[in-house]
């Protein structure tokens, strides 16, 4: 049959799997870890990505394509860089049956595959700032469970490199980026974030700062994140002699960031609004908004009806929504009922000869299950308030029951509970390293161990005195905890 055999809330990990081959947005493939985005993937990858392609692009940020295969020597130029994600590299060794002279490795990300370019094309200040973004994929061959989108060894991105003559530059358009990642998300996907900053231990590690937007699944008590956008500081350009003459003849290294969001967003928003009849794809993203199915009767106008459909979808194209019918003659309603639900198509439009007779139609919203019948009059305006509230509602739900996992914590034994409870945890921390690494030590499990997720840029009130959690040493700011993906 048509139906999902997990729950949501009984067995996540089996219920994810299957929403999204049911929702046919994944294939799974031969090689583990690997996985094919259908269409109905691509089309929400699409939307996001004229989105935001179009904000970098009023940022005079300009797209442009390096190789994926990177030499050993570049990439590994900086050990500390490196070091850290060595296994995860993977290196193509032959070809045809003969053995490479030199291995050759895929890119895990392209600092290394750039920045030797940009030494090359940064001469004066009037080179800078040099500001470019790919949007590509990248393999990373990781070995802990792979899960559609969240985890995967080859994944979809984009990666801004960005070099300016000044930190403030950079400083200031790392906020900007970190702020379109959270619009991707609040307003495209309908997930709440955090906006922070990651710890000195979470950060990259061949950066200055990282920033971060935060999501949080609640079923799984997960922190997850969501994108980055890391100020690297001058530590690739002393690296990668990427040095400059400023206005007074002066020799100066660049000031770097780079950024990535990637296809890890699509399955976020699948494990935060999905539920027990499959997908729910927010309108803002959905690539059908309405499906518009007739309802046949045996002796009614059946062209008539048919027709009816095919110009309501006419409408609403030219009208700027994403509509389609399904005239399909092989499936009764409700088989396209429940087909169309597990897709996750927001908004359903039934049209039978009652509401012919009647001149309406009936609205069936996907995400409350909620009914209404509409006059054909003004359908244009109100399908729009319905995709509008839909929309909203989404996002309402998700930070309601978001805001609902988040527990304060100031001493050691409420911050266990509350791991336990698969809280996201707000707490007074007093920075310092050696209590990260032993906070994760004391939390180790099957489950994983609890990390900082960020430092959130809105900070509460810290009253003098207050103490760290872990240490008892003076807090110095509010840091968010969790386990996490
Ligand atoms: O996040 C971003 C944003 C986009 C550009 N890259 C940065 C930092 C990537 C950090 N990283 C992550 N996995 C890796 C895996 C293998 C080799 C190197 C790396 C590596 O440098």
């Amino acid at each position: 049959g048509l139906g999902l055999t997990n729950k949501k809330d009984d067995n996540f990990g089996e219920w994810y799997s299957e929403v999204v081959v049911n929702g046919e947005m994944i294939e799974y493939y031969d090689i583990s870890g690997c996985y094919i985005l259908r269409p109905w993937t691509m089309a929400i990858w699409e939307i996001m990505q004229t989105f935001f392609d179009a904000e970098i692009k009023k940022m005079k940020i300009k797209n442009c394509y390096f190789p994926v295969f990177v030499s050993p020597s570049v990439l590994e130029k900086e050990k500390d860089h490196i070091e850290g994600f060595a296994p995860e590299v993977a290196w193509v060794t032959k070809s045809g049956k003969n053995d490479l002279e030199v291995p050759i490795a895929i890119r895990p990300t392209s600092e290394t595959v750039m920045y030797p370019y940009y030494s090359k094309w940064i001469r004066g200040h009037r080179d800078l700032p040099l500001k470019l973004n790919q949007w590509c994929n990248v393999v990373r061959w990781e070995f802990s469970n792979p899960t559609p989108f969240i985890r995967s060894r080859e994944f979809l991105w984009q990666e801004g490199h960005t070099a300016f003559a000044t930190k403030d530059e950079a400083d200031e358009e790392v906020l900007q980026i970190l702020e379109l990642y959270r619009r991707i998300y609040e307003e495209f996907l309908a997930i709440p974030v955090v906006k922070g900053k990651k710890s000195e231990l979470e950060k990259f590690a061949g950066g200055l700062y990282t920033t971060s937007v935060e999501a949080f699944i609640p079923n799984t008590g997960r922190g997850i994140q969501g994108a980055t956008s890391h100020c690297l500081g001058q530590n690739f350009a002393k690296m990668f002699e990427i040095n400059f003459e400023n206005e007074k003849g002066e020799k100066g290294m660049v000031w770097q960031n780079s950024w990535a969001y990637s296809t890890r967003t699509i399955g976020v928003m699948v494990m935060v609004h999905g539920d027990d009849k499959g997908l729910v794809l927010p309108p803002k993203v959905a690539s059908v908004q309405v499906i518009v199915v007739p309802v046949p009767y045996k002796d009614a106008d059946t062209q008539a009806i048919f027709d009816a459909c095919s110009s309501t979808v006419k409408l609403l194209n030219e009208n700027g929504f994403r509509a389609e019918a399904d005239l399909r003659d092989n499936y009764s309603p409700g088989w396209k009922y429940s087909h169309w639900e597990m897709k996750g198509v927001p908004l359903r439009i039934e049209i039978g000869p009652k509401d012919m007779a009647n001149n309406q139609v009936r609205v069936v919203c996907r995400d409350n299950s909620s009914k209404v019948d509409i006059p054909t009059s003004n359908l244009v305006e109100q399908v729009k308030d319905i995709l509008d509230n839909i929309q909203q509602r989404l996002f309402d739900a998700a930070k309601q029951k978001r805001d609902a996992c988040i527990k304060v914590a100031k001493t050691w034994e409420e911050f266990a509970a509350a791991l336990n409870e698969k809280k996201l945890i707000l707490v007074p921390w007093c920075d310092e390293e050696e209590v990260e690494k032993d906070v994760k030590t004391r939390t180790k499990g099957d489950m994983g161990a609890a990390k900082t997720l960020c430092t959130p840029f809105e900070q509460p009130e810290l009253p003098e005195g207050t103490l760290c959690f872990a240490s008892g040493k003076p807090a110095k700011k509010w840091t968010y905890w969790g386990r996490s993906y």
